[in-house]
């Protein structure tokens, strides 16, 4: 049994909740313990996740969030930043699956994030699943 944090981006709450019941579910049906973080934005992510690990609490984590295509270059800068971030932490050794839609609209975002549906946040919660069992594997 690990023990997981789901941090999640809650700006589009509906959304998000299908997420989260994705990962949720594929981790507690592996038999792991899971927690749940909520920040404000998908740029805050990656700062959450970097503070979570320096605590030693938990061994893997999954990034939850949606981010939306507007009207201006806002949504190139909280994509392409949150998937560089995590990157970064993944990089330096964290296990961690990135479940942050970036989209262009709700409806693209709505088949991703269903549970019966694309299921993104399971396929995101088992990523981390499969990272940390590399981790162990060459420790
Ligand atoms: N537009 C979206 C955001 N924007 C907010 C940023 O992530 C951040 O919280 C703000 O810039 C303060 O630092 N976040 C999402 O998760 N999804 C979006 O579509
Ligand atoms: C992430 C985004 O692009 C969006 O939420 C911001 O919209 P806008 O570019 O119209 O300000």
């Amino acid at each position: 049994m690990a023990r997981f944090l789901i941090v999640e981006a809650r700006f589009y709450e509906h959304l998000n909740d299908m997420l989260v019941a994705g990962a949720r579910n594929a981790l507690e049906s592996a038999g792991h313990a899971v927690e749940v973080l909520t920040v404000p934005g998908a740029l805050e992510i990656p700062g959450a996740i970097s503070l979570a690990a320096e605590s030693d609490q938990f061994d893997g984590f999954v990034a939850i969030g949606v981010v939306i295509r507007g009207e201006t270059y806002h949504f190139e800068i909280v994509a392409g930043e949150s998937a560089r971030g995590i990157m970064a932490l993944t990089m330096d050794g964290i296990a961690i699956g990135n479940g942050i839609l970036t989209v262009e609209d709700e409806q693209q975002a709505l088949v991703r994030a269903d549970p019966q549906q694309k299921d993104k946040g399971g396929e995101a919660a088992k990523a981390a699943i499969a990272l940390l069992d590399l981790q162990q594997k060459f420790a």
